[in-house]
């Protein structure tokens, strides 16, 4: 209970949980993150003011500043952007984009119409002078309503009744005409604008039908009729109430542009008027009014300039509200594209510097608070330095070079058994395979998202309690060791080495099936190879063959070594993913005990790689510091740099 290395474990977990709060990525992503909300924030409160119908400001009412806040300034530049008079955008493009806008409005507005024409006609049948005689007109108009009412909702009811999540538009002919006239009417601003006078005009007709026919005062002139005989033929009423519709009518529709329908509401005003005050001055002049002082003709002409106010100052504040969301949302494109740019610049950084399934964990925001590793029970590393080449004498510009020939190799590595680069130390190379989450998980547990990757609050690892936990989430984790404590875990890793020989045999794959594991070890050594012969052609190609005298001069020495490792990013600033575990330290030892031109393996790994029949020659007993003498193998290689056959067992190894 009291087990001073559990408490010491205990320590250390919590110390690095307290690193890992000051994650990079976490600080930076989160710091990121608030501010675009609170920037988000910040710019919805600022339309909202800006909106004419925003919300109340007293304090604004209140105030005697001189000085403009930022708000109105930006509402200046806004005003500044758009027509005082017709509400265009002074950039002509700009208003032709905000046209082409789609109208989702419009099915709506033809309903609204239809209902409208309904109540028209309505008021024109109760009246007792009802004129039937020009049915085909109205008839007309109800089909003609109708036919715009079904094509316009035909694509909503479409969807929301007849469509799966296959078929985005019908197949039938009809069905399918339809429905592309119904998004055209929505999309197109020319078939709105037709559509919007045919409605328009259709209005106009039903309304002026009521007096058609009747006599004006120049037919009266010599008869002298009384109101009431005049009255027979049509009440002024009726027609300015339908008139008050027909302009209310001209303003329904959202997209057409505001300047078109102020200008015909406002013709059918003035021509209205007109009708008033010559055709039919008597009719209406005697028509009942509420104010005996007021000639009754003006009423009628007043209520039609009242609607037309009305309507006119409430298209302006729509229109303008309409214009002010389509500046906003093409800011938000904008900067959305912009974003988009910085994200996908952030993503080339990170997976230059990050292998790509670290950089995606990243970006796809799933840390927080929390150390990233992962564990591995079976990754091959390599170590390869280019043997005495110096910078002093070479210059950096030729290990530029060389360690980009090699990244091209590596490239070739980047399929299903990934050779991961680790990093560039001095002149030494080193690059790990195995470290690729996804293969875990198409191995054993495909409903794990990252089955290796143990993640816990804080840093914190689950315990190994020498079985595969499950967690409550359902995500499986293959605890070993106290993970927060890489030291130990290293610890663990070394009892499986005693002296010369191995006495405990590589643990068996909890995570990865034998062959499909082993194969992390041939890959690592196909990759050594290519290396090899990368570096050769490069010597030839540069005619880098020998320096004062050494024969092994700018040869490749190479050290692989294979088993369990952990992998991870730690550190506050300039992130770096690295390896840590046992099979690292081989790998180096490999490397630093071999020999010029040849590879360097771990009786383990060689173990594996005849499995595979590549040769393995013994080499005998090699001094690795820490370990002591253990055996080690070479291996086997044509002048072409390509693997030999294993031979039979008993010419492998002398016992
Ligand atoms: N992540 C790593 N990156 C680079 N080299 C590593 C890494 N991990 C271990 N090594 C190298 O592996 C070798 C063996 O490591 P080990 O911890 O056994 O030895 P050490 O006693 O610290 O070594 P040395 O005395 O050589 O510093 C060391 O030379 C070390 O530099």
């Amino acid at each position: 209970m009291h087990d001073p290395r559990r408490r010491m474990r205990e320590r250390q977990a919590k110390k690095l949980s307290e690193v890992s709060k000051a994650n990079f990525m976490h600080n930076s992503t989160l710091h990121q993150y608030n501010q675009v909300r609170n920037q988000a924030k910040l710019e919805m409160c600022r339309e909202l003011d800006k909106m004419p119908i925003g919300r109340i400001q007293l304090t604004k009412v209140f105030r005697r500043s001189t000085r403009l806040t930022q708000d109105e300034i930006e509402e200046e530049t806004f005003r500044r952007n758009i027509s005082s008079c017709c509400l265009f955008f002074r950039i002509r493009n700009w208003e032709f984009q905000y046209m082409k806008e789609p109208d989702v409005m419009l099915k709506y507005s033809i309903a609204l119409a239809w209902v409208i024409y309904m109540g028209l006609l309505t008021i024109q049948l109760l009246s007792k002078d009802a004129r039937y005689h020009y049915w085909y007109i109205d008839g007309t108009t109800i089909i003609l309503l109708t036919m715009l009412l079904i094509v316009s909702w035909y694509k909503k009811l479409w969807i929301m009744y007849m469509s799966d999540a296959d078929v985005s538009s019908p197949n039938g002919n009809l069905s399918g005409f339809f429905f592309r006239m119904s998004d055209e009417m929505q999309r197109n601003v020319v078939i709105r604008v037709v559509m919007y006078f045919l409605i328009i005009f259709s209005y106009c007709a039903v309304a002026i039908m009521q007096v058609v026919g009747c006599s004006s005062d120049e037919d009266y002139a010599d008869l002298e009729p009384s109101y009431d005989e005049r009255v027979q033929c049509f009440h002024p009423w009726i027609l300015t109430n339908c008139m008050t519709l027909v302009i209310g009518m001209s303003f329904l529709f959202t997209r057409i542009p505001f300047i078109i329908k102020s200008c015909f509401s406002a013709l059918i005003m003035i021509g209205y008027a007109v009708l008033v005050v010559s055709e039919f001055n008597y009719i209406y002049a005697n028509s009942p009014s509420t104010n005996v002082n007021f000639n009754a003709k003006y009423s009628h002409i007043l209520l039609m300039i009242i609607t037309f106010g009305i309507f006119h100052l409430m298209e302006r504040q729509t229109e303008f509200i309409a214009k002010v969301d389509y500046n906003w949302k093409r800011q938000l494109i904008k900067k959305q594209e912009d974003a988009l740019i910085t994200n996908d610049t952030i993503k080339v950084l990170l997976t230059n510097i990050l292998p790509t399934h670290v950089a995606d964990f990243y970006l796809s925001n799933q840390l927080q608070n929390e150390l990233y590793y992962e564990e591995y029970d079976n990754v091959a590393v390599m170590f390869a330095s280019i043997k005495n080449f110096d910078t002093d004498k070479i210059g950096l510009r030729v290990l530029n070079e060389i360690i980009c020939d090699f990244d091209d190799v590596l490239n070739k590595y980047s399929q299903s058994l990934r050779v991961e680069k680790i990093k560039v130390a001095n002149w030494t190379y080193m690059a790990a395979c195995g470290l690729d989450v996804s293969r875990s998980e198409q191995v054993n547990a495909p409903q794990m998202k990252f089955r290796n990757v143990s993640l816990m609050p804080n840093g914190r690892r689950s315990r190994y309690d020498g079985a595969r936990s499950s967690d409550a989430d359902g995500v499986q984790r293959v605890p070993y060791g106290n993970g927060s404590n890489i030291a130990l875990d290293l610890d663990l890793e070394r009892g499986q080495y005693e002296g010369n020989v191995i006495t405990s045999g590589p643990r068996i794959s909890t995570t990865q099936n034998g062959s499909s594991s082993n194969e992390v070890v041939r890959v690592m050594a196909e990759f050594a190879l290519d290396l090899m012969r990368t570096m050769r052609r490069f010597n030839t190609e540069n005619m880098q063959t020998e320096y004062e005298g050494s024969t092994d001069y700018g040869m490749l020495r190479i050290g692989i070594s294979h088993g369990r490792a952990m992998a991870g990013v730690v550190g506050i600033s300039k992130p770096h993913y690295d390896i840590w575990g046992n099979p690292v330290n081989m790998a180096s030892r490999m490397d630093s005990t071999g020999v010029p031109g040849q590879i360097q393996v771990t009786e383990n790994t060689a173990l594996k790689l005849r499995e595979f029949n590549i040769q393995c020659n013994y080499r005998g007993m090699t001094f690795v510091k820490g370990r002591g003498n253990i055996p080690t193998y070479i291996i086997g290689t044509d002048s072409e740099y390509q693997f030999l056959p294993h031979r039979p067992p008993a010419a492998t190894k002398e016992d």
